[in-house]
Protein backbone atom coordinates (compact mmCIF):
# COMPACT_ATOMS: atom_id res chain seq x y z
CA UNK A 1 0.00 0.00 0.00
CA UNK A 2 1.25 3.49 -1.14
CA UNK A 3 1.60 4.90 2.48
CA UNK A 4 1.27 8.38 0.72
CA UNK A 5 -2.45 8.14 0.27
CA UNK A 6 -2.49 7.87 4.06
CA UNK A 7 -1.74 11.84 4.58
CA UNK A 8 -4.55 14.21 4.38
CA UNK A 9 -3.25 16.06 1.71
CA UNK A 10 -2.78 13.38 -0.56
CA UNK A 11 -6.25 12.83 0.15
CA UNK A 12 -7.46 16.21 -0.44
CA UNK A 13 -5.47 15.99 -3.86
CA UNK A 14 -6.89 13.14 -4.98
CA UNK A 15 -10.60 14.81 -4.42
CA UNK A 16 -9.48 18.25 -5.65
CA UNK A 17 -8.28 16.99 -8.76
CA UNK A 18 -12.10 14.46 -9.15
CA UNK A 19 -13.68 17.91 -8.98
CA UNK A 20 -11.70 18.66 -12.16
CA UNK A 21 -15.06 17.64 -13.85
CA UNK A 22 -17.46 17.90 -11.47
CA UNK A 23 -20.44 20.59 -11.34
CA UNK A 24 -19.34 24.24 -10.55
CA UNK A 25 -22.72 24.58 -8.89
CA UNK A 26 -22.19 21.37 -6.56
CA UNK A 27 -18.20 21.72 -6.17
CA UNK A 28 -16.60 24.59 -4.87
CA UNK A 29 -13.01 23.40 -6.54
CA UNK A 30 -15.05 23.02 -9.78
CA UNK A 31 -16.24 26.57 -9.46
CA UNK A 32 -12.96 28.12 -8.10
CA UNK A 33 -10.89 26.09 -11.50
CA UNK A 34 -13.74 26.89 -13.77
CA UNK A 35 -12.49 30.68 -13.19
CA UNK A 36 -9.35 30.05 -14.16
CA UNK A 37 -5.57 30.61 -13.07
CA UNK A 38 -5.55 34.31 -12.13
CA UNK A 39 -8.20 33.82 -9.74
CA UNK A 40 -7.09 30.43 -8.14
CA UNK A 41 -4.01 32.55 -7.46
CA UNK A 42 -5.93 35.11 -6.38
CA UNK A 43 -7.64 33.42 -3.92
CA UNK A 44 -4.53 31.73 -2.60
CA UNK A 45 -2.55 34.80 -2.33
CA UNK A 46 -5.47 36.17 -0.14
CA UNK A 47 -5.33 32.97 2.26
CA UNK A 48 -2.04 33.83 2.67
CA UNK A 49 -2.46 37.54 3.83
CA UNK A 50 -4.97 36.40 6.31
CA UNK A 51 -2.02 33.77 7.55
CA UNK A 52 0.25 36.47 7.51
CA UNK A 53 -2.13 38.74 9.75
CA UNK A 54 -2.95 35.96 12.05
CA UNK A 55 0.15 34.85 12.60
CA UNK A 56 1.58 38.51 13.39
CA UNK A 57 -1.64 39.09 15.79
CA UNK A 58 -0.94 36.14 17.92
CA UNK A 59 -4.01 34.12 16.87
CA UNK A 60 -3.01 30.71 17.44
CA UNK A 61 -6.72 29.04 16.65
CA UNK A 62 -7.22 31.85 13.56
CA UNK A 63 -4.19 30.90 12.50
CA UNK A 64 -4.65 27.28 12.25
CA UNK A 65 -7.89 27.94 10.44
CA UNK A 66 -6.20 30.34 7.75
CA UNK A 67 -3.29 27.47 7.44
CA UNK A 68 -5.81 25.10 6.57
CA UNK A 69 -7.23 27.61 3.72
CA UNK A 70 -3.84 28.36 2.56
CA UNK A 71 -2.94 24.60 2.20
CA UNK A 72 -6.83 23.66 0.22
CA UNK A 73 -5.86 26.58 -2.16
CA UNK A 74 -2.44 25.89 -2.40
CA UNK A 75 -3.49 22.11 -3.75
CA UNK A 76 -6.30 24.22 -5.61
CA UNK A 77 -3.31 25.52 -7.35
CA UNK A 78 -1.37 22.54 -7.87
CA UNK A 79 -3.85 20.46 -9.75
CA UNK A 80 -4.66 23.82 -12.55
CA UNK A 81 -0.64 23.58 -12.92
CA UNK A 82 -0.94 19.95 -13.45
CA UNK A 83 1.69 19.64 -10.47
CA UNK A 84 1.18 16.54 -8.71
CA UNK A 85 2.43 16.52 -4.36
CA UNK A 86 4.90 13.87 -5.25
CA UNK A 87 6.75 16.69 -7.27
CA UNK A 88 6.35 18.89 -3.98
CA UNK A 89 7.80 15.88 -1.63
CA UNK A 90 10.40 15.08 -4.26
CA UNK A 91 11.94 19.01 -3.92
CA UNK A 92 11.60 18.79 -0.30
CA UNK A 93 13.68 15.51 -0.02
CA UNK A 94 15.99 16.98 -1.82
CA UNK A 95 16.90 19.90 -0.19
CA UNK A 96 17.04 17.95 3.14
CA UNK A 97 20.24 18.04 4.72
CA UNK A 98 21.22 21.34 2.92
CA UNK A 99 21.15 24.16 5.39
CA UNK A 100 19.69 27.49 3.91
CA UNK A 101 22.57 29.45 5.08
CA UNK A 102 24.65 27.55 2.79
CA UNK A 103 22.06 27.10 0.13
CA UNK A 104 22.04 31.00 0.30
CA UNK A 105 25.64 31.89 0.28
CA UNK A 106 26.36 29.14 -2.48
CA UNK A 107 23.64 30.91 -4.73
CA UNK A 108 25.86 34.55 -4.36
CA UNK A 109 29.15 32.99 -5.59
N1 LIG B 1 -10.64 22.27 2.41
C1 LIG B 1 -11.55 22.78 1.74
C2 LIG B 1 -11.84 24.17 1.82
N2 LIG B 1 -11.28 25.17 2.54
C3 LIG B 1 -11.96 26.28 2.21
N3 LIG B 1 -12.93 26.01 1.31
C4 LIG B 1 -13.94 26.91 0.74
O1 LIG B 1 -13.32 28.04 0.17
C5 LIG B 1 -14.31 29.06 0.11
C6 LIG B 1 -13.64 30.36 0.39
O2 LIG B 1 -14.66 31.30 0.39
P1 LIG B 1 -14.44 32.76 -0.13
O3 LIG B 1 -15.71 33.50 0.11
O4 LIG B 1 -13.17 33.31 0.42
O5 LIG B 1 -14.16 32.55 -1.70
P2 LIG B 1 -15.11 32.51 -2.93
O6 LIG B 1 -16.36 31.74 -2.64
O7 LIG B 1 -14.28 31.96 -4.06
O8 LIG B 1 -15.53 33.99 -3.10
P3 LIG B 1 -14.98 35.27 -3.88
O9 LIG B 1 -13.52 35.45 -3.63
O10 LIG B 1 -15.28 35.08 -5.32
O11 LIG B 1 -15.79 36.32 -3.24
C7 LIG B 1 -15.42 28.71 1.09
O12 LIG B 1 -16.56 28.34 0.34
C8 LIG B 1 -14.85 27.49 1.81
O13 LIG B 1 -15.85 26.54 2.17
C9 LIG B 1 -12.87 24.71 1.04
N4 LIG B 1 -13.61 23.94 0.17
C10 LIG B 1 -13.33 22.62 0.10
N5 LIG B 1 -12.32 22.03 0.85
C11 LIG B 1 -12.04 20.58 0.71
O14 LIG B 1 -12.29 20.20 -0.63
C12 LIG B 1 -13.18 19.09 -0.65
C13 LIG B 1 -14.02 19.14 -1.91
O15 LIG B 1 -14.88 20.27 -1.83
P4 LIG B 1 -15.85 20.59 -3.05
O16 LIG B 1 -15.00 20.85 -4.23
O17 LIG B 1 -16.67 21.79 -2.63
O18 LIG B 1 -16.70 19.35 -3.24
C14 LIG B 1 -13.98 19.20 0.65
O19 LIG B 1 -14.50 17.95 1.03
C15 LIG B 1 -12.91 19.68 1.61
O20 LIG B 1 -12.12 18.57 2.04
Amino acid sequence: MDKNKDHVLQRLFDTVISRKDASPELSHSARLMSRGRHKIAQKFGEEAVECVIEAIDGNKEALISESADVLYHLIVMWVDAGIEPENIWAELARREGTSGIEEKASRSQ
